[in-house]
């Protein structure tokens, strides 16, 4: 039987949380040290250890079937790489940006700068697309230290919370994408290992979806029960089962964190006590 062949990233920000996912789908990977390769031991899996940078040519090439990537690396290197499936962790932005002294006052002062960035061919897609004449200057690391040291006028990389543009002087004046980690799929997997990749979007789905939801426990009395059940934007509708004290209830159901706190206050104030939130493992359609 074949084996659907994954790559994740060798070590980097999206290693840990890439093990985790797989975890939590209940595959267990035999996992040495310094190892490039390992296999699963209980689902038909092979996982390959890659520089995210590389994954994508892998991908083409065919000698992996999927992996685990951040989306924004579809764009610069990823034509005709899908991505199957949004993975939630590893959130950031591409932007560009520019030092916090320079006025700026929309794209076109963008004509003639120079541009450093890690990300030539995403910097040359925005700047085609607002028909801007600027120079790429491709450089691999370190990117935000260019404007510094005069080498650029306008830097494109990736920002999260913000911290390395503000210790290096610089503004973030135009977000060019938005990226998360994806589940990215070779052009030429095979049917076999196309099913098995099947299999492991399911439990992937499962996984997020119990991320995204929690189990909420709350007892409520008799004359409150109404008014509560009308609150809770429930999958179906929540369970209601007595308490041991006639005239009070134990109320059920599965929200959405964010929806959760929404309606907290609404549901004390209608009666609700002793609400118990509890994460959930997996949540199956
Ligand atoms: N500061 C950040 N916050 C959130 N996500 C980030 C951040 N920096 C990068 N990412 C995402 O994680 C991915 C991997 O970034 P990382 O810096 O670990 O690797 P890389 O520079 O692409 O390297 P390599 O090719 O060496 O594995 C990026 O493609 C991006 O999607
Ligand atoms: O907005 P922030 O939260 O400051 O994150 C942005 C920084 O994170 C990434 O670098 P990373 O730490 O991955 O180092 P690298 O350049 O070695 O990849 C990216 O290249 C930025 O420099
Ligand atoms: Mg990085």
């Amino acid at each position: 039987m074949k084996k659907i062949r994954i790559a994740i990233q060798k070590s980097g920000r999206l290693n840990e949380d890439s093990l985790k996912i797989l975890k939590e789908c209940g595959i267990s990977i035999d996992n040495g040290k310094d190892q490039l390769k390992a296999s699963s031991r209980n689902f038909p899996l092979e996982v390959f250890y890659l520089r995210n940078g590389d994954i994508p040519q892998y991908l083409k090439d065919g000698v992996i079937d999927c992996a685990i990537i951040g989306e924004n690396l579809l764009v610069e290197k990823g034509q005709g790489i899908e991505s199957v499936e949004k993975l939630g962790f590893s959130k950031c932005r591409v932007s560009l940006a520019v030092p916090k002294t320079t006025e700026y006052s929309g794209i076109e002062d963008l004509n003639g700068k120079k541009i450093a960035s890690s990300y030539p061919e995403t910097v040359r897609q925005f700047l085609e697309k607002n028909e801007i004449k600027a120079d790429i200057h491709k450089i691999s690391g370190s990117v935000e230290i260019a404007p510094n040291i005069g080498l650029a006028d306008a830097i494109v990389d990736i920002v999260s919370s913000g911290s390395t543009l503000f210790k290096n002087n610089l503004k973030e004046v135009e977000v060019l994408l938005k990226s998360e980690a994806v589940l990215a799929v070779s052009p030429s997997i095979d049917e076999e290992r196309a099913a098995l990749l099947k299999q492991l979007q399911f439990r992937l789905q499962s996984v997020l979806t119990a991320r995204q939801n929690k189990y909420v426990l709350m007892n409520v009395p008799e004359e409150s029960l109404k008014e509560v059940i009308a609150l809770l934007p429930g999958m179906r509708s929540p369970t209601v089962l007595p308490l041991a004290e006639s005239g009070w209830h134990s109320v059920h159901t599965v929200i959405s964190e964010k929806a959760f706190w929404e309606v907290i206050d609404q549901l004390k104030t209608a009666g609700a006590e002793g609400i118990l939130v509890c994460p959930i493992e997996k949540m199956l359609a």
